[in-house]
């Protein structure tokens, strides 16, 4: 079932010449996020802008956050991913979402104004509440990791 959540339209032309964010498909994950650029904006390969999206939103629960997430098209064929690899808006922000856009391609890329440049999904988040002990219980890895298990 789909969970509500408040959005605050920042920049009128969402909503007016481009469409608000919304699923693809009943079984997408993401909504995609839009440049809200005054203007084309050129990234020169190796250059990250931090874009607007023109909308905020307000989670509020606690125990759920949204990721933002590369567009996998973008991000593989034009190199265009995050400067932060993955955003995390947490659940009592209430400013613009802003993208940070990398390119870590050869190429110059031109972000259209109004173009779906990344995408955000909505997740759950459990707390934890720390508590101190001397020795954990004995598991079947142990400290063991980084390769510990083997290769293939
Ligand atoms: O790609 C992103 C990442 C974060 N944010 C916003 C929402 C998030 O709740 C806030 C803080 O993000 P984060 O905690 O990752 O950054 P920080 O560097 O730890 O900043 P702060 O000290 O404000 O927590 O910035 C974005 O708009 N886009
Ligand atoms: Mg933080």
């Amino acid at each position: 079932m789909a969970h509500r959540l408040q959005v605050k339209v920042l920049d009128d032309r969402l909503g007016g010449g481009f469409p608000l964010p919304g699923y693809a498909t009943a079984g997408s994950a993401g909504l995609d996020l839009r440049a809200m650029l005054p203007a084309p904006l050129s990234l020169a390969p190796g250059a990250v802008e931090l874009i607007p999206t023109g909308l905020a939103i307000h989670i509020a629960d606690p125990q759920l956050a949204a990721v933002i997430l590369p567009r996998s098209g973008l991000g593989h064929r034009h190199g265009i991913v995050l400067g932060n690899l993955v955003g995390l808006i947490d659940s009592d922000y209430q400013g613009e979402l802003m993208i940070s856009c990398w390119n870590r391609g050869q190429d110059v890329f031109c972000i259209e104004v109004g173009e779906r440049i990344a995408q955000l999904v909505l997740v759950p988040v459990v707390h934890a509440q720390l508590e101190l002990v001397e020795r954990f219980d004995d598991s079947a890895r142990g400290e063991g990791g980084f390769g510990h298990s083997g290769r293939h």
